[in-house]
């Protein structure tokens, strides 16, 4: 087959896991240079090498520029094969990226999976592992994938140490998603995972998350995670509606202030509900590829990420599909994903 030309600049990790991705179900090679090019360190964190590493094992593959730091990488797929796979990032880097990354992919193995990913569970710029649970996963289970993810143990930047575990069945057909709109409201809620820090902190969290959205304290849980190597703390926002899920997250930093860990959540949430969007910020990018492996569907989404436009050229460059992005409403917009001509 030939080998697909992959120009990282434009991105970042994502470029890279998705081709992974789509390289592992198509079996098509590809070579991809200048990895990571728009972030201020290029090339592979342990994050990316894991990602790497793991496809490599699934599918038996040949690798070429698997090191960290490495800015270019070739990788030539074998037989992609089910099994019982333990994977470790050895950082706090993102266990939901390292699943997101072959999920979809052990879906199309011949017969079940486990995975075990240990890493960080809650990172800034990832997914925290709820939305892969409540947001992401629920929508691919709706397009026909049988598949669980269990929190075992939580694990925060920098830390890391935490461990999330999946079963994933075989896929017979994707059936093609079209998400147009929410649906009613169901419930609203804040949750706060906590580790080895003063509890004042979470607290602080709150205050200001509900101020923002003019919620009430009692709609907060704040769990404490002694067993999580810490210290960490998380603030989950969460919107369940009738059609899908959105939760707008925020995780606590060295020389973040704890008002700033809840603005920034409870602004990103209510940006959302602000909107008609049927799909999320971080959550539409996230689908392009999924839907993209039934060849078809839909979904509106209030604004056009960086992540969800590069994943628009990458993966036509993998499988036959073309996408229209159209703005039907101030702040609504229309993605199609169907078959290319
Ligand atoms: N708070 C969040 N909730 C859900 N998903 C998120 C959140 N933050 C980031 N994401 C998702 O995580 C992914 C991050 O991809 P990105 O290319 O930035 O990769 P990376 O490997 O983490 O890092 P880098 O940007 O340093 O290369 C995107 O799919 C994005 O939508």
């Amino acid at each position: 087959m030939t080998q697909i030309l992959i120009d990282g600049s434009s991105g970042g990790g994502q470029l890279l896991r998705s081709s992974l991705t789509l390289s592992l179900i198509t079996g098509q090679p590809f070579r991809i240079t200048r990895i990571r090019g728009s972030r201020p360190k290029p090339g592979l964190m342990r994050q990316h090498l894991t990602c790497v590493n793991a496809a490599q094992q699934i599918s038996n593959a040949q690798v070429e520029g698997a090191t960290l730091g490495s800015t270019e990488l070739t990788f030539t797929p074998s037989t992609l094969q089910s099994g019982d796979y333990h994977f470790s990032i050895g950082t706090g880097g993102s266990t939901t990226l390292v699943l997101q990354t072959l999920l979809p992919a052990l879906l199309h193995a011949n017969a079940p999976s486990a995975l075990r990913i240990e890493g960080g569970t809650h990172n800034p710029m990832a997914p925290p592992f709820e939305f892969i649970d409540q947001c992401y996963l629920p929508l691919l289970k709706r397009m026909g994938a049988k598949a669980t993810v269990h929190l075992e143990k939580p694990g925060f930047m920098q830390a890391g140490g935490g461990i999330i575990t999946a079963n994933i069945n075989p896929l017979k057909k994707w059936k093609p998603l079209h998400l147009l709109d929410r649906g009613e409201l169901i419930t609203t809620y804040g949750a706060i995972l906590h580790a080895h820090l003063h509890r004042s902190i979470a607290e602080r969290e709150l205050t200001s998350a509900a101020a923002i959205l003019n919620w009430s304290a009692d709609q907060f849980t704040i769990t404490d995670q002694p067993q999580s190597s810490g210290p960490g703390s998380i603030l989950l926002l969460a919107a369940q509606f009738e059609h899908i899920t959105e939760i707008s997250s925020s995780v606590a930093q060295m020389g973040r202030r704890a008002e700033a860990v809840g603005i920034s959540a409870a602004k990103g949430l209510r940006n959302f509900l602000g909107t008609n969007a049927a799909v999320g910020y971080h959550l539409a990018d996230q689908l392009l590829l999924p839907l993209s492996l039934a060849g078809k569907g839909s979904f509106t989404t209030f604004t056009l990420s960086k992540h969800t436009q590069t994943h628009m050229t990458l993966i036509p460059q993998f499988l036959p599909v073309q996408f229209t992005a159209a703005e039907i409403a101030p702040g609504n917009h229309l993605i199609k994903v169907s078959k290319a001509p």
